[in-house]
């Protein structure tokens, strides 16, 4: 891999076990010098996708690159992608430099690379203070400092925010920050649409094991922003739902008895009722709530598999 070819290509990527379709026809690119948030809801496909990129899942089709370059083929791969696939874990006796250190042996990696890793996250003060003291946050930053050990110019990280202080977070959104302004190519994944508003500079959502929406964070919500979704009441639920569904719209039944449909507007939505022969109670178009839309559109898919 050459300096400035850091991009991660992921293309129709697929991954079946047994009738489910874990991840399907998956495409979407990765730019270096950016964080990308790689969004869904749990069990969209998010692990089984990075889990293929890092060549520990078999795709059942697709590819997955670094710069061209699928990761298995990648020459002493720790020196381009480095990755935080779950809370570290280390020997708890160890002490957190000594952990780094040992990685640092097996890769062929000099010592040096632990201090310098340990102080990019902050960790030098409990560098001798044994791994089982650590908070869950200590360790999170000990995971990253054993990602960033080979200084590489990928880094992949799966729901690292998870479990922090709000401290925390913006600690870790600081330090990603920083590490794609270095030129980095930075993929992140998460549930939670909020967090990546403030942290990702694109984004790619996924919902079962599709692709929904990529592209920059400020396009892609303010095309979610633009949609309407509207609220409509029937004594016909059933009929009027199979018709918007043809339509693809997402209908949602609300606690009140009334459908949330997003995808079509309300002349639309009102359109469909009448050539359907449904009675209408209620029609009203309003403007959709970010993470309403999110959820919709995540979900609405969830229910395919
Ligand atoms: N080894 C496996 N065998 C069978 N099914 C699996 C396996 N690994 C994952 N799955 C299924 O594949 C789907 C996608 O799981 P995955 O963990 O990739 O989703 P996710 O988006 O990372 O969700 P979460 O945020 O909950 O981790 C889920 O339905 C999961 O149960």
């Amino acid at each position: 891999m050459t300096a400035g070819s850091e991009e991660i290509v992921v293309s129709h990527l697929t991954k079946h076990y047994k009738q489910l379709r874990a991840v399907d026809d998956l495409s979407f690119t990765v730019h270096s010098g950016r964080v990308t948030g790689f969004l869904g809801p749990n069990g969209a496909g998010k692990t089984t996708t990075l889990r293929m990129l890092l060549g520990l899942v078999t795709p059942s089709g697709g590819t997955a690159t670094f710069g061209g370059v699928r990761y298995n083929d990648l020459d002493q791969p720790i020196r381009h992608v480095g990755a935080v696939l779950e809370a570290s874990s280390a020997h708890k006796g160890r002490t957190g430099l000594n952990h780094l250190r040992m990685i640092c042996t097996a890769a062929g990696l000099p010592w040096q690379a632990a201090d310098e890793a340990l102080a990019k996250v902050g960790l030098t003060p409990a560098a001798k203070r044994k791994f089982k003291g650590y908070s869950l946050g200590m360790k999170q930053r000990l995971g990253i400092a054993a990602a960033l050990l080979g200084n590489p110019r990928v880094l992949i990280l799966d729901e690292p925010a998870n479990g922090l202080d709000p401290e925390g977070i913006r600690w870790m959104r600081d330090l990603l920050k920083a590490l794609a302004a270095e030129g980095r190519t930075v993929l992140v994944s998460s549930h939670l649409l909020g967090e990546m508003q403030q942290l990702a500079d694109d984004v790619v959502i996924i919902a079962a094991g599709r692709l929904v929406r990529q592209g920059p964070v400020g396009e892609v919500l303010g095309s979610m922003a633009g949609m309407t979704q509207v609220r409509v009441r029937t004594p016909q639920v059933e009929a009027l739902t199979a018709a918007l569904s043809a339509r693809n719209a997402t209908v949602t039944p609300l606690p009140d008895g009334a459908l949330l449909v997003t995808g079509l507007d309300a002349a639309a939505v009102g359109h469909t009722a009448f050539t359907s022969s449904v009675e209408l109670h209620e029609l009203a178009g309003e403007r959709a709530d970010l993470e309403q839309v999110f959820l919709q559109l995540t979900a609405g898919k969830a229910g395919i598999r």
